[in-house]
């Protein structure tokens, strides 16, 4: 394909050199660019197709770089980077050494804040509006892009009520188009709907917060964009603008199923349709054990509720959403409600299951503490994409949840090993626990291609000597037991490996033999060195006044970025060869 037009844009400079139907030019061109470089390379397509217009009209509107624009979550900002200078090496989105997936400050000074956990750009957008009223830059803009799932979250209200307080020279965009990754949720979601059809009649709410409401305008009409933004420019203070779109636009699968086509993975990029996914029997993915377990628990325990924020198919509490509407609750974007919702439920003896990414966990660290483990309230956090996730990167990467859970009294610690670990553990968990549990378990797929086994109640606490051997002892958890299974094999006899599912409680009886036996010790797990599964061990041999050799495996003190697990396990040592290279001069 070629993109002649396109091909001249370096910067929005030369955008703004161009007259408005050379812009229309660059959007048919810009949207076939982003369409023909995720069909093969994978990536999120439908929040970009979604802003094609918005994002040519605001860089020709405003003069960026120094007009400041955030993209909240960001995923849609591949068209930004792509007329930002970044069009030749678009094809290292997301890769291993190239692109970030996200806007990344480091990246290009276009890219003003960087992004990937949603709901942000509002409370950075008024920060940098504040800096610049004391700078006593008054000309510059603050704009921040932001969807209407990443609104409806507490931090997004509270930048806004902030705001609408302030002088600000603040433009907020709200792109509006009905989605999340799932079909966005709550009050908010319907008010819109009612302001888009006309059939609002009360006060606009953001013109109850003191901004100065514009639209709702076709956020896909560049000559309307243009105009509205000639407009905003001249007033001063607090400005809403609400843009409808349609996410996925101009490719019509993605038009048409706004869920898959967020991150489709490859497709063709002349039709549209989905590559054939490998028809090969495998494995299934955790979040599908998640999902098929608890939908059977919850067949015989009605008193199971699950919960997510946000993410119904990317967690699979789908399946039970559909099988048991009643009982399962999307709560939008809103972890911290989504946990101290879960507390609530488990305050009244509800059995629930919080299904939540590791790295989303994060934002509802004090609800976690102070609304659940502090009162004992035993609620079944379920902590997918935990470890490192791959092509996301460094704000998504799932590596320090051992660390931050393992200091919080109360809490119950388990990182499956398998399918078979994932299920009994759901299936302990929903007979009753006297404290809240987090199940940490990866992104992707298991090891059993028969995977729904009999369940069997877990002993707490308990950890299981796998493998014995007479030299080094391996202590795993997780998904990288596998590995110290298969390391075992290559030092047949001279490699012992235990599998510590409980992180925390830790079976310290277990540790005692082992600290007894070797003299050398590794551990492994699939998250930061400082402060996790290590760290526990580390802690107890220095208890047990252990005089061992013990060298600890796992993400060192640095952020990862982004490239497929395999090469940043790589990159980390943590990939077999390297692992098998170390135990081996250990042994020497
Ligand atoms: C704190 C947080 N929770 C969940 C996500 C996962 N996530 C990524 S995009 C998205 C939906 C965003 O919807 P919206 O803001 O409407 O933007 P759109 O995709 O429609 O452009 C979600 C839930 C996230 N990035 N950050
Ligand atoms: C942009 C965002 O935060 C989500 O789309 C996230 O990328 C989903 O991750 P998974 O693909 O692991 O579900
Ligand atoms: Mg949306």
């Amino acid at each position: 394909m070629s993109y002649p037009l396109l091909e001249t844009i370096d910067d929005p400079a030369d955008l703004r050199e161009l007259s408005v139907e050379q812009l229309s030019v660059i959007a048919v061109e810009l949207r076939r660019f982003i369409i023909d470089i995720v069909a093969t390379k994978e990536g999120h397509l439908g929040a970009s197709l979604g802003v094609v217009e918005l994002t040519l009209a605001l860089h020709y509107a405003f003069s960026t770089p120094d007009d400041k624009l955030i993209w909240d979550v960001g995923h849609q900002a591949y068209g930004h980077k792509i007329i930002t200078g970044r069009r030749d090496n678009f094809e290292t989105n997301r890769e291993f050494n190239g692109l970030s997936g996200f806007p990344k400050m480091q990246e290009s000074v276009y890219d003003a804040f960087g992004t990937g956990h949603s709901s942000t750009s509002i409370s950075a957008a008024l920060g940098m509006a504040i800096a610049s009223k004391i700078q006593g830059n008054t000309a510059r803009h603050h704009i921040a892009v932001i969807g209407d799932a990443s609104i409806a979250s507490g931090m997004a209200f509270e930048a806004l009520n902030h705001a609408g307080d302030s002088d600000a020279n603040l433009l907020v965009i709200l792109n509006d188009n009905a989605i999340g990754i799932d079909p966005s949720v709550g009050a908010l979601k319907n008010y819109l709907t009612n302001v888009k059809t006309g059939s609002q009649r009360q006060e606009n709410i953001f013109e109850a917060l003191n901004f100065n409401y514009f639209g709702p305008v076709d956020g896909h009409d560049l000559e309307k964009l243009l105009e509205i933004f000639k407009t905003l420019k001249k007033i001063k203070g607090p400005k809403f603008l609400h843009v409808i779109t349609t996410k996925g636009k101009g490719l019509k699968q993605a038009e048409a199923d706004q869920v898959v086509y967020h991150a489709p993975g490859k497709f063709d990029a002349l039709t549209g349709e989905l590559k054939p996914k490998n028809t090969h029997p495998q494995p299934p993915k955790y979040q599908d054990v998640f999902g098929l377990t608890l939908v059977e628990l919850a067949k015989k325990n009605k008193q199971i509720i699950g919960i997510t924020p946000a993410m119904p198919t990317g967690s699979s509490l789908k399946y039970m959403m559909q099988q048991f509407p009643e009982r399962a609750f999307d709560v939008g974007i809103a972890e911290q409600h989504a946990v101290t919702l879960s507390a609530g439920i488990a305050a009244s003896g509800g059995v629930v299951f919080c299904a939540i990414y590791s790295t989303f966990l994060q934002r509802a660290y004090d609800q976690l503490i102070h609304d659940v483990a502090l009162q004992k309230l035993p609620v079944i956090f379920c902590v997918d994409r935990a470890g490192l996730v791959g092509a996301d990167g460094a704000t998504h990467h799932g590596v320090f949840d051992l660390a931050y859970l393992r200091c919080i009294p109360n809490l119950i610690i388990f990182a499956p090993r398998n399918e078979a670990s994932l299920r009994n553990i759901m299936y302990t968990a929903q007979l009753g626990l006297e404290s809240p549990i987090a199940i940490r378990y990866p992104r992707g797929r298991g090891l059993e291609l028969d995977w729904q086994n009999p369940f069997e109640q877990l002993e707490l606490g308990k950890a299981e000597h796998l493998i014995k051997g007479s030299q080094l002892a391996i202590l795993a958890t997780g998904n990288f037991t596998e590995t110290a299974l298969q390391l075992a094999a290559v030092f047949k006899g001279n490699v012992s490996v235990y599998y510590f599912g409980f992180v925390k409680p830790l079976d310290f009886v277990m540790l005692k033999r082992v600290f007894k036996k070797y003299n050398t010790i590794i551990t492994l797990e699939d998250g930061v060195q400082s402060g996790g599964f290590g760290s526990a061990i580390a802690e107890e041999a220095a208890r047990q006044s252990y005089t061992g050799k013990l060298e600890i495996f796992g993400i060192p003190d640095q952020f990862i970025e982004q490239g497929t697990t395999e090469e940043l396990q790589q990159a980390l040592g943590l990939d077999f060869e390297s692992l098998k290279e170390n135990i081996q001069s250990l042994l020497d």
